[in-house]
């Protein structure tokens, strides 16, 4: 947490406490991190793409769970009539025509298998913690520092932006089908983040409560960073693969 400690001393105003959350994602967002930059530079193996989607998938699952104890922390209805859409936003009318499917078809696309991933049996255990962390989070904390932890949405067209012209330029398996889930995203992403930083500049109106959401928001980057992290040891280096974990052929 380091210079983001006491960050916010007497108290900071709404644009001041806006530009701290901005550089949290600046300095701490998982564009920087060493796996993305193996992904852009079209340095990943096909099984390493896949153990990526494999991997992403316990998020992608998790999410529409955390926004729902996100919900059940909210007495207002007008925020939960508009914090649902992200649940509808995943899960779609009937489970399985939303994010989460658009989500499984990109990791089918690459050749992995639908069971396989939906049970995420093969997933890394340093995924599955950082996921439930996330949980965790959203079930045990404040809303203002739950809703603080999704702005990391607020980083996110950029990342997508750069993987996905990446991943159509650099490996040859991927075409403009496999990344569909991708191009909702950015508008959904902006949607989102706009509604919650608004409420986070109203909501955080004190030195501790600005606190709380900066810690936020950096925990978030943590999980963020702890899934490629798993993601670079397990597959970066021969010999790191934990015991269960996918590997190559094993999803099919
Ligand atoms: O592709 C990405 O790098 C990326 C990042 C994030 C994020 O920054 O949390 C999300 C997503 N994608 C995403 O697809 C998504 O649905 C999502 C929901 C949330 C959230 O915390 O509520 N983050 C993200």
């Amino acid at each position: 947490m380091s210079h983001f400690r006491n960050a916010t001393r007497g108290g900071l105003s709404k644009s001041e406490l806006e530009a701290v959350l901005r550089q949290v994602g600046a300095e701490r967002y998982h564009i920087h991190h060493p796996f993305h930059h193996r992904m852009t530079s079209g340095a990943l193996s096909k099984w390493e793409m896949q153990a990526w989607a494999l991997n992403r998938y316990c998020y992608q699952a998790v999410i529409p769970r955390k926004d729902a104890m996100i919900l059940a922390h909210a007495e207002d209805p007008a925020f939960r009539a508009a914090w649902r859409k992200r649940i509808e936003d995943h899960d779609g009318e009937d489970g399985w025509s939303g994010g989460i499917a658009r989500w499984l078809y990109l990791a089918t696309s690459l050749g992995l298998d639908t069971e396989t991933v939906r049970s995420e049996r093969l997933a890394l255990p340093a995924t599955r913690f950082a996921v439930g962390a996330y949980l965790s989070f959203c079930t045990n904390r404040t809303l203002l520092e739950a809703v603080a932890s999704s702005l990391t949405e607020m980083f996110s067209p950029t990342i997508i932006d750069e993987r996905v012209s990446a991943m159509l330029a650099r490996y040859d398996y991927i075409t403009e089908d496999t990344v569909a889930y991708f191009s909702r995203r950015p508008e959904q992403a902006s949607r989102d983040a706009d509604f919650a930083l608004a409420y986070v500049l109203d909501h955080a109106d004190t030195a501790e409560r600005q606190q709380q959401a900066i810690d936020a928001l950096v925990f978030k980057c943590d999980i963020l960073w702890a899934m490629l992290d798993a993601l670079q040891h397990a597959y970066g280096e021969p010999g790191n693969l934990p015991p269960g974990a996918f590997r190559p052929g094993a999803a099919r």
